[in-house]
């Protein structure tokens, strides 16, 4: 059954004079991979931004299960289950795979004053976790995260958002300066979360990546949401790629730009 999970509602952000977002209201579903398209400076980060508790909006409403949620700091979108995968997503490279996946929320064994981190129940989740994204490769839990590649750090951060029972996984350009097997790899992670029953919001500039694993496109131009149910299985790349620039507009109307 589909059941809304966020609904962000006329959002506006103004950074100074510059309009940001414009009234943005957009939904995300249980169950649902959005993929959110949009050229250079048309609104993606700071919409992301704000559903993150990052940046503050200027006005609008945020609703999670239908109640409306304060996004003051990224500690509060993190208590409402909105986790967001940035690129070079704050794992420390030179603690293992384990400690990176509790980091700030490690399990500790032990009486109060004496206790210490519990390695061997961090090493025990970190390989299940390993497993569930798909890494099968035999790399031990205690491997620091700087061993390993590109792919397999994106991986590692999903891992986390999946354990710690995000509904929502914001990945922002997650497969950018990956090479085409870590990329694979990284879209595999995607479909997993979804298939786990999480939702996901993908940003990427490779609108190739973007089709491979979304159920939804949304396209912003100009600080708007231009398109909000395109169907990946129904459009073709060339027809997202016009809305994307607006160049539909201009065949609609018959215009010739050149
Ligand atoms: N911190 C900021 N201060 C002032 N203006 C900003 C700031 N961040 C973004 N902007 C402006 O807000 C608008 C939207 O930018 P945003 O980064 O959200 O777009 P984007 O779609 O994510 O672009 P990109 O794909 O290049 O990351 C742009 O005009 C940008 O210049």
């Amino acid at each position: 059954m589909i059941q809304e999970l966020v609904r962000m509602q006329n959002i506006n952000k103004y950074y100074g004079r510059i309009h940001a977002l414009r009234d943005v209201s957009l939904t995300v579903n249980t169950h649902e991979v959005v993929g959110l398209l949009g050229d250079n400076g048309a609104g993606k980060s700071t919409l992301i931004k704000v559903l993150s508790g990052a940046v503050p909006m200027t006005s609008g409403q945020i609703y999670v299960k239908g109640k409306e949620v304060q996004m003051k700091s990224t500690t509060d979108a993190i208590a409402n289950g909105i986790e967001t995968i940035y690129q070079d997503s704050a794992l420390v490279p030179q603690l293992s795979i384990a400690r990176n996946l509790f980091l700030g929320r490690e399990p500790v064994k032990g009486a109060r004053l004496f206790n210490r981190l519990d390695h061997d129940a961090m090493n025990e989740v970190a390989r299940t976790l390993l497993k569930r994204v798909g890494i099968t490769k035999d790399i031990p839990p205690t491997t620091p995260i700087g061993a390993l590649s590109g792919g397999e750090r994106q991986a590692v951060a999903i891992a986390r958002a999946m354990h710690f029972e995000s509904n929502l996984i914001i990945l922002d350009e997650p497969t950018n300066n990956l090479g085409v097997a870590e990329t694979q790899g990284v879209l595999r992670f995607v479909r997993e979360v979804r298939d786990t029953g999480h939702s996901c919001i993908f940003i990427a500039h490779n609108i190739h990546h973007v089709f491979q694993v979304v159920d939804r496109i949304v396209v912003m131009r100009g600080g708007k949401i231009v398109a909000d149910n395109i169907d990946p299985k129904k459009s073709t790349i060339e027809e997202v790629e016009r809305v994307i620039t607006g160049e539909h507009l201009i065949e609609a109307l018959g215009l010739d730009h050149g």
